[in-house]
């Protein structure tokens, strides 16, 4: 059976969930990581851990795809107090859309400035690899174009206005900031941008519906992000995302290849440490561009 769906939380209950997680930790974390599928190595890196199961945070949903360990884990990056996702909701889970973004609203009252996002996607760029990281520059929210906006329902002015511009939601300073740490670390050859489309899953496109998304100007499809990214940006948090690309997306009737989740799980432990190394380097980076606007 499908998990229980709730359809709206108020901001009584985000408030109760993060006093909650505040009164069992002393990190205060001013970034907070979402961790894509087969990519939640990167909450591992935390030191100092303080680490809850899903199933024991008040309205939390709970994980159910493999790949997505379902543990919210506080510590510190390189030093730098952080909270990270390890494992994702997602609207073919069986949930709303207002509980698959109910953590990111916690992660805002929890003092978090940032937000960054990692997914695996299926690459409809013919020039992308199965394996390059995509910083994403701007997204496709088809399922907002049938209506299912997770910022859909009475508007909390506490964490946002009613209509959020979403001409920016891609932070374009983190934007320069990861391709330069990218450069920095020698990603260059598989370091590339794009814009990211979200459909509702779980079954993979069809050919026609590939050759549709690319004509649409996606560079990759994917199962996530976009309504996290909308609901951080709704609260007045700065967003950066990537993907990393797991397969390429079928494309000719006559190809062999067929979408798989084994196949996106695998590229992700190929690629696990670079894409940890990216982004634990930019929150050090983040981190002392915070200390030094405070300073100035
Ligand atoms: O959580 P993400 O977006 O990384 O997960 C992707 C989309 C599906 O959940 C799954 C398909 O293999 O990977
Ligand atoms: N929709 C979709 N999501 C993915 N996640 C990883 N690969 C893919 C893909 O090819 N399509």
């Amino acid at each position: 059976m499908f998990p229980e769906t709730k359809n709206g939380y108020t901001y009584e209950d985000c408030k109760a969930t993060a006093d909650w997680l505040l009164a069992q930790t002393d990190v205060r974390p001013k970034v907070g990581i979402v961790c894509g599928s087969g990519l939640g190595g990167l909450a591992d890196m935390l030191k100092n851990q303080v680490a809850f199961n899903y199933k024991d945070i008040p309205n939390f949903p709970q994980s159910t795809v493999h790949g997505h360990a379902g543990r919210l884990v506080f510590g510190t990056l390189k030093g730098r107090p952080c909270v990270c996702m390890q494992g994702r909701f997602h609207l073919y889970e069986g949930y709303s859309i207002q509980k698959i973004t109910l953590p990111i609203r916690i992660f805002k009252l929890l003092g978090v400035e940032t937000v960054m996002l990692t997914n695996a996607a299926g690459g409809l760029n013919q020039d992308f690899k199965v394996g390059d990281i995509m910083i994403i520059k701007d997204h496709l929210n088809m399922p907002g174009f049938a209506g299912n906006n997770p910022l859909s329902g009475p508007n909390d002015e506490r964490f946002g206005v009613r209509f959020p511009c979403m001409s920016d939601a891609y932070d374009r300073e983190l934007q320069q900031m990861a391709m330069d740490v990218g450069q920095e670390l020698g990603y260059g050859d598989f370091l590339k941008e794009g814009v990211y489309c979200v459909l509702g899953g779980p079954s993979f496109e069809t050919v026609a519906e590939s050759r549709m998304l690319h004509k649409l100007g996606a560079d990759a499809v994917g199962m996530s992000t976009a309504p996290e990214v909308i609901v951080a940006r709704h609260c007045g948090m700065r967003v950066f995302a990537l993907s990393l690309i797991t397969n390429q997306v079928v494309m000719e009737y006559d190809s062999a290849e067929k979408a798989n989740h084994e196949e996106v799980l695998q590229t992700g432990k190929e690629r696990a440490e670079q894409l940890e190394r990216l982004v634990s380097t930019m929150v050090t980076k983040i981190d002392q561009k915070l200390a030094f606007s405070i300073v100035v």
